[in-house]
């Protein structure tokens, strides 16, 4: 099982619900040993800021530039993990891109 899916410290892990994050304690920065996307230790990602920077202004263009919607309902998405050293979607996640107006 995933560290970041262990049903003992996260409810419902399997859904996708970001907001399970707002007013929530927890980062990503290598102290909540429950989310340790960079790792943690001495031995931690060294490009966690680089990594975030990057990530985020991806995403903030992406988001700016376009508007997104699911091609399927949310509840239909197949999350169904692929094998392999990193945890990856088996199903491709396809999305429909609308020009943002702004
Ligand atoms: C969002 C982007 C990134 C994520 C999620 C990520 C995640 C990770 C994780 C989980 C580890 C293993 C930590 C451990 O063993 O405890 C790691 C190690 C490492 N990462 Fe990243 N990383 C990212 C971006 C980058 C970038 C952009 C670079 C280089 C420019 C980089 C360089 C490294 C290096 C050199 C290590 C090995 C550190 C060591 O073993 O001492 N990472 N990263």
């Amino acid at each position: 099982m995933a560290i970041g899916r262990d049903p003992n410290y996260w409810t419902n892990p399997q859904d996708i619900y970001p907001e399970r994050f707002l007013n929530s304690s927890i980062d990503y920065k290598g102290t909540n040993f429950e989310y340790v996307p960079f790792g943690s230790g001495r031995r931690m990602c060294p490009s966690m800021l680089f990594g975030m920077a990057n990530v985020r202004l991806g995403l903030a263009n992406l988001l700016f530039h376009f508007d997104w919607k699911l091609p399927v309902r949310l509840q239909h998405l197949d999350l169904t993990k692929d094998s392999g050293i990193s945890v990856s979607s088996k199903q491709l996640l396809r999305l429909i891109s609308i020009a943002a107006s702004n």
